[in-house]
């Protein structure tokens, strides 16, 4: 081991001083990720480190040896006053002395797996280390998926490797060009466990693949199947559905509940329930606190205390931009919070949600509140739209105008997106949503719609204050249903009537690569969702 302070390449001594460094995670063995959060709390228990950002979750099968179970991988990204060998040292504590690893042999299985990927010191230069016990950048960073995935959504697209100089992404890429299936992970985003019952997770399976029939080109997108969100709004007033569930005794919603579920799963094998227990019609009336929570968290307790219904297979969301309603709907069973404000009507929401990080988060794009979003449509090219940062899509700088909307609408979530990480959410718990109605007007919705793709990989350096956001991974819930810009197009003026053209445009959003869907009528669009499933993802 090193004699303190030690030197690198340029002479840079190790005083205190707060370094960056990247570690990769892995986990195949029992609860992998309770023993990965057990990981991240120990290491955020040690006052000279501090976790900046962690990854998402990502399942791999696994390299080299391949006789053993699937990986959960990931990396995170913490600042440290450790020198290299002294955080060697006590990611090793924390492997075999406080989870009590066992080595079996090299590449075996493992209860957790602590790895240094790359270190810099406080100058921002890479720190070298060829030890006989450790070797940074990681020696096979760059033939490994399950850490360079995970690692390309910490840093930003042009870093280069320390050694070769090259662009970290492209060895990302090059190894999905090889078209090699083991090579493609599952993203997982965990969800509450019911009666301290195996966790359940939201999985998407995202690949770059040559398509030599359709497009000849290579692209990105999910080939796992599409979820489908059943609408179940408990409110009066709700503009799509005339409040028909609201008048109802709780047998009756529960039966409603039971039909809409029953119709999803004849054809998926999860559906997500979306209780909505508040309209967000434009300039629609807001109902209390009060009467938010008594419109839903007794609907939510009922579905989740329903006998007939499988609760591994009903996942059920929250349909609030308000924390307290939030809260009491995890408290009931919920697992998903579906926030239509992006956590500006209430920005406690985001505590509750890094408080319950086993809880997904549906963060979505908004401009101003549900009485002034249709007056601040204007997306055109604000000066300084170049001075605040960079943009990036598919890792490749973008400034083209025909590319303005949707740089606009990714840098304004990346806003959301940092406030999240600030308050403590995981990125794993991210899902997105562009927030088609919500300032947007008209054929806007179906701009969206079209770009979901270039949002998907979307990421944007801010030259302000360095933050780095990409969207890479976080899967698009998109609510297209029953909408006015639908209406404007088939002409029909009541909301229920437009079922039949939201199940076309539903099968076009999985099209572009939507990964959940918001819908009334679920009947329909489970049919059109699977129908969409086989055409575009062979599924
Ligand atoms: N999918 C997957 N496969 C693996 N194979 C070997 C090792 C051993 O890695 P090491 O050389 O860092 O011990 N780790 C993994 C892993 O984390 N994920
Ligand atoms: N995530 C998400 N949630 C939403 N909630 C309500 C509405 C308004 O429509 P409704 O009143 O028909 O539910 N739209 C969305 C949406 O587009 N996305």
């Amino acid at each position: 081991t090193f004699n303190l302070p030690i030197e690198n390449g340029s002479g840079t001594i190790f005083n205190g001083q707060w370094n960056k460094a990247y570690l990769a995670f892995g986990s195949n063995i029992g609860d992998r990720l309770n023993f990965i959060t057990t990981a991240f709390s120990l290491l955020q228990a040690n006052p000279k480190v501090r976790l900046v950002n962690s990854s998402s979750l990502f399942e791999s099968e696994p390299m080299y040896f391949k006789d053993q179970q699937p990986f959960m991988n990931g990396c995170v990204e913490i600042e440290t006053t450790l020198d290299p060998q002294a955080l060697l040292a006590f990611c090793k504590k924390i492997e075999y002395e406080e989870i009590k690893r066992v080595k079996h042999f090299d590449n075996g299985p493992r209860s957790i797996d602590l790895d240094i990927i790359m270190y810099s010191n406080s100058d921002g230069e890479h720190v070298l280390v060829n030890d006989q016990n450790l070797v940074i950048p990681h020696p096979r960073m760059l033939e490994r998926t399950f850490v360079l995935e995970p690692l390309c959504e910490l840093i930003a697209p042009e870093m280069l490797h320390p050694i070769t100089a090259e662009p970290i992404t492209h060895y990302l890429s090059q190894i999905y060009e090889m078209d090699n299936d083991e090579n493609n992970l599952w993203k997982l985003i965990p969800l509450p466990s019911l009666q301290n019952e195996s966790h359940r997770f939201l999985k998407f399976k995202t690949v770059t693949k040559f398509d030599p029939v359709h497009t000849s080109v290579t692209h990105r997108r999910t080939v796992s199947p599409t979820y489908v969100m059943g609408i179940f709004n408990t409110t009066p007033d709700s503009f799509s559905d005339g409040g028909v569930f609201y008048q109802n005794s709780k047998e009756q919603i529960l039966s409603n509940v039971k039909q809409m579920c029953a119709d999803a799963l004849e054809l998926h094998d999860q559906v997500i329930i979306d209780i909505g227990g508040c309209s967000t019609r434009p300039n629609s009336a807001q109902p209390s606190l009060d009467e938010e929570i008594e419109r839903t968290i007794e609907v939510i307790k009922a579905i989740r205390n329903c006998p007939d219904l499988n609760q591994e297979k009903v996942l059920i969301s929250i349909d609030t931009y308000r924390s307290t309603v939030a809260e009491k709907a995890i408290e009931t069973g919920a697992d998903i919070i579906n926030d239509i404000s992006g956590a500006s009507f209430d920005p406690r929401i985001l505590d509750v949600v890094a408080a319950n990080p086993y809880v997904a988060y549906v963060m979505s794009h908004i401009r101003g509140d549900i009485n002034t979003m249709s007056k601040m449509t204007h997306y055109d090219t604000p000066k300084e739209f170049t001075t605040e940062g960079t943009d990036y899509i598919f890792n490749e700088i973008c400034d083209t105008k025909a590319t303005h909307f949707v740089r606009t609408i990714g840098r304004e979530m990346s806003q959301t997106y940092q406030t999240a990480l600030r308050k403590g959410v995981r990125r794993w718990q991210i899902i997105m949503d562009p927030g088609l109605g919500f300032a947007k007007k008209g054929t806007q919705n179906l701009d969206l719609i079209r770009q979901v793709p270039l949002l998907k990989n979307y990421s944007f350096v801010n030259s302000n204050t360095g933050g780095y956001t990409n969207l890479r991974n976080i899967p698009v819930l998109i609510g297209p249903s029953r909408k006015k810009f639908i209406g404007a197009i088939t002409k029909e003026k009541v909301a229920a009537d437009r079922d039949f053209a939201t199940g076309s445009l539903v099968t076009a959003c999985v099209g572009f690569d939507c990964d959940i869907l918001r819908v009334h009528n679920i009947k329909n669009c489970a049919k059109s969702i699977k129908i969409a499933d086989a055409l575009y993802k062979d599924v």
